[in-house]
């Protein structure tokens, strides 16, 4: 008989996702993002960080003060990241595991790459103008997005 306990397509999916944003160096949200085809193969992953020759150490991490001195400005998002990482043009009909819903400009993206359906984890910044935007677009281009729903799966890694 088959072995029973195996992870199902989304909580592998989303731990990848998981692990991904465990490489994020922002110190207050680390996301994830894994693009997954019709066919179940992964894309594609990706997770917040700053930008190719953009030394981590010398760029800002803070959340306040003037634009310059925030990452705001500089930090590619995660889901920027994989479908920056993935050839053009072979994203249509995929599904994104993102760990954080999608800001507006991530939505625009997702959208113009040929994405067709979010899972995410938190929801933490819904009442955002960014995320209410990001509903909006989703809707109006048949984007679907659902919460990814959680089994109370535990996995343990050890390295
Ligand atoms: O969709 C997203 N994808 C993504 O990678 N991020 C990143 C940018 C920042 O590094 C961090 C958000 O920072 P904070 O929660 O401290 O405001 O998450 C943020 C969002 C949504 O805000
Ligand atoms: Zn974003």
């Amino acid at each position: 008989m088959k072995r029973q306990d195996y992870i199902h397509w989304d909580a592998y999916f989303m731990g990848v996702a998981l692990l991904s944003a465990q490489r994020s160096k922002d110190a207050n949200t680390q996301v994830g993002a894994c693009i997954v085809s019709p066919e179940n193969k992964i894309l594609s992953v990706g997770y917040n960080g700053m930008p190719t020759g953009c030394d981590d150490d010398l760029m800002p991490w803070g959340r306040e003060g003037s634009a310059l001195d925030t990452k705001y400005l500089f930090v590619c998002h995660a889901e920027l990241n994989a479908i920056l990482n993935t050839p053009a043009g072979k994203l249509t009909g995929a599904r994104v595991y993102v760990t954080l819903f999608p800001c507006s400009e991530c939505a625009k993206a997702i959208i113009q790459s040929g994405i067709k359906e979010v899972i995410y984890l938190s929801d933490k910044y819904a009442d955002t103008d960014s995320t209410r935007a990001s509903k909006k677009m989703f809707d109006m281009t048949g984007v679907s997005y659902r919460p990814y729903e959680v089994t109370g799966t535990e996995l343990t890694l050890s390295l």
